[in-house]
C-alpha cells in the first residue's frame, strides 16, 4: 500500500497555492475594489449553490421516497399470487386486461390436472408385477379396477391431450418471442407421449412479459379471447370450445369414488394441483374453464423464473404518494446469493412459507420436506446480516389446504415428529407452527425486531387485500420514521 505525504514542503510564504490567490503586489485602490468585488459575488455564487444543495438534500429526506418490497419463498409459495394481489388493488385495469392472457393459463392448468388423472389410470390398468423390480408404484389391493364407464370417461376426456399441446405451444411461442433472458422449461419440446405426470411445468422468467407477447399474438389471431366473450364456437382452434364439450365428462370424473380412492392410493392429491378451484360446486368450475374470474386468475399457475420489478403508485388516504416497486423472486430455493443484489435498499420483505406443504417433498429434491425447506430458508433470511433493518413479514400461507388435509385426517404429527401427539387440527398446528418460526426469529435476527406474522390463503383477494393493507400501513410508518417525519 503506498503511502501518501500530507504536509507541505513549502515555507508558508512560497506556497504556490498562497501565491496564486495573493493580491498583487503593486495593485492600485480601484484595482482592490474590483477584485473585493468579484470576490464577494464568487462567495455569494458558492453560498447559493450550498443553499440549493441543502435544500435538495432536506426535499429529498422529506419527499416520497420510492418504497420496495421482496418477495420471497421457495417455489409455489404464492409470491405471483400475492403480486396479483398488489396487482388487483392498485392497477385493476391492467389485471383486468390481462384477462384473456390468464385465461390461456387457466385452461392449461385445467387440461393439465385431468391429463395426470388420465395418466394415473393408465398405470392402474397396467398388469401390476410382484416381483421387487416392478416399477409400479401402485400395490394391486390399493387399486381399485376401473370399471367399463370410466374407461369410456377416460376416451371422451383424451382430446384434452390435443388441447394442452394446443396450449402450450401458443403460451411458449408467446414466450419464446420474448428477449433472450427468457426460460421455458424444456417440457414444451416434449411430444405429448413421451411425458410423465412428474414433467416439469411451463415457465416464465418474467410474467408481464410473456402477457404482452401472448396478448399481442392473440390480436393477430381473433378478437373473441381479449373480450369476455368466452369461446368462439366457430373457431376450431379455440381451446374452449374442448373443454367446454368435456365438461360434464371431467366433472363426473372427478366427483367418482374410484377415481378419488385411486388418486389417493397414489398420493395424488387434487387440492394440491395448480390452478384449480376444485372444491368448488360444478358451477363455478365450470365457469372457471370458460373464463377467468379474480379468483380463477390468482388460482392460475405459471412458475416464475428470475426476478421480476412491479411498478405500482400509491396515494395513502392524504399522505404522500409513493411509488412502490414489488420484486418476486421466482423459484427460490437455493438463492441467498442471488437475492443479494437487492437486500441491502429493500423497505419490507414479504416472506411467504407454504405451511400445508408439511407432507410434501421438494419437486427438485424428493429428499427434502417443503416445510422443512421453508424452515430453513424463513432462518438463512432473519439471520442475514445485510437485512437486519429490513423489515420482515411472514405469511404463513396456504392455511385453506392446511384445514382441508387436516380435516381430511392428514397427522401433522406423522411428518412434524416434534409435534408429538397434539391435537390434529388447525389451530394448534398453526399454533404451534407460528411459534416456531417466531422463535427463529427471535434467536437468529442480528438485533431485536418486531415479529410479523399473518395466517394467509393468498388466493383469498378479500383477507389478502386486508392483509396487505396493514403491511403497507407498516412499511410507510417505518418509512416515515427513517425520514424523520414523524
Ligand atoms: N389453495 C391455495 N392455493 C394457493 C395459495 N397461495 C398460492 N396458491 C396457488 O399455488 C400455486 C403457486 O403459487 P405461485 O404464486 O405461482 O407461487 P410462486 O411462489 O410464485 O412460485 P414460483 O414462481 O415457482 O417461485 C398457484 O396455483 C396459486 O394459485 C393459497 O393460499 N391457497
Ligand atoms: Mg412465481
Amino acid at each position: 500500500m503506498p503511502k501518501f505525504k500530507h504536509q507541505s514542503n513549502y515555507p508558508a510564504d512560497e506556497d504556490p497555492l498562497t501565491k496564486v490567490i495573493a493580491p498583487p503586489p503593486d495593485e492600485s485602490l480601484k484595482e482592490r475594489e474590483v477584485r473585493l468585488a468579484e470576490e464577494a459575488a464568487a462567495q455569494r455564487r458558492s453560498d447559493a449553490i450550498d443553499e440549493e444543495l441543502n435544500r435538495q438534500r432536506l426535499a429529498e429526506k422529506k419527499a416520497p421516497k420510492c418504497i420496495r418490497i421482496l418477495l420471497l419463498g421457495q417455489s409455489e409459495s404464492g409470491k405471483s399470487t400475492t403480486l396479483k394481489n398488489f396487482q388487483l388493488i392498485h392497477s385493476s385495469k391492467a389485471f383486468r386486461d390481462e384477462k384473456a392472457s390468464w385465461r390461456a393459463v387457466v385452461q392449461l392448468n385445467v387440461a393439465r390436472s385431468i391429463r395426470i388423472i388420465l395418466e394415473s389410470m393408465t398405470e392402474a390398468q397396467k398388469p401390476h408385477s410382484d416381483s421387487p423390480q416392478s416399477s409400479s408404484p401402485i400395490p394391486t389391493a390399493d387399486t381399485p379396477p376401473l370399471s367399463p364407464e370410466l374407461l369410456r370417461l377416460k376416451m371422451r376426456l383424451l382430446p384434452l391431450q390435443q388441447v394442452e399441446e394446443n396450449l402450450l405451444r401458443r403460451l411458449s411461442s408467446a414466450a419464446s418471442s420474448e428477449h433472450e433472458a427468457t426460460h421455458l422449461s424444456p417440457v414444451t419440446n416434449i411430444p405429448y407421449s413421451g411425458r410423465t405426470g412428474k414433467q416439469k411445468e411451463i415457465t416464465v422468467n418474467s410474467t408481464s412479459q410473456w402477457k404482452d407477447a401472448f396478448g399481442r399474438l392473440l390480436s393477430t389471431a381473433r378478437a373473441s379471447f381479449q373480450s369476455d366473450e368466452n369461446i368462439d364456437f366457430e373457431d376450431p382452434n379455440d381451446p374452449g370450445v374442448v373443454l367446454h364439450a368435456c365438461a360434464d365428462d371431467m366433472i363426473e370424473l372427478w366427483n367418482d369414488p374410484t377415481i378419488k380412492a385411486l388418486l389417493s392410493s397414489r398420493k395424488q392429491r387434487l387440492e394440491d394441483m395448480a390452478g384449480l378451484r376444485w372444491e368448488s360446486s360444478i358451477a363455478p368450475f365450470r365457469q372457471s374453464i370458460n373464463m377467468s374470474f379474480t379468483e380463477d386468475i390468482l388460482r392460475a399457475r405459471i412458475k416464475t423464473i428470475g426476478v421480476s420489478e412491479h411498478r405500482f403508485t400509491l396515494k395513502a388516504g392524504n399522505m404522500l404518494s409513493h411509488d412502490w416497486r414489488i420484486y418476486d423472486v421466482g423459484g427460490a430455493r437455493s438463492l441467498p446469493a442471488a437475492w443479494a443484489p437487492y437486500f441491502d435498499n429493500m423497505d419490507a420483505i414479504i416472506f411467504l412459507a407454504p405451511i400445508s406443504c408439511f407432507d410434501q417433498v421438494l419437486e427438485e429434491d424428493q429428499t427434502v420436506n417443503r416445510l422443512e425447506d421453508s424452515i430453513l430458508l424463513w432462518k438463512s433470511v432473519v439471520s442475514n446480516p445485510l437485512l437486519k433493518n429490513t423489515e420482515t413479514v411472514l405469511f404463513l400461507n396456504k392455511i385453506d389446504i392446511l384445514k382441508a388435509k387436516l380435516h381430511a385426517g392428514i397427522q401433522f404429527g406423522h411428518y412434524v415428529i416434534s409435534y408429538g401427539n397434539r391435537p390434529n387440527d388447525y389451530e394448534n398446528a398453526s399454533a404451534y407452527l407460528k411459534k416456531k418460526f417466531s422463535a427463529l426469529h427471535k434467536q437468529y435476527s442480528p438485533s431485536p425486531r418486531v415479529f410479523y406474522c399473518h395466517m394467509t390463503t393468498v388466493t383469498d383477494p378479500k383477507s389478502t387485500q386486508h392483509i396487505l393493507g396493514n403491511v403497507k400501513d407498516m412499511v410507510i410508518r417505518q418509512n416515515l420514521h427513517d425520514s424523520s417525519l414523524v
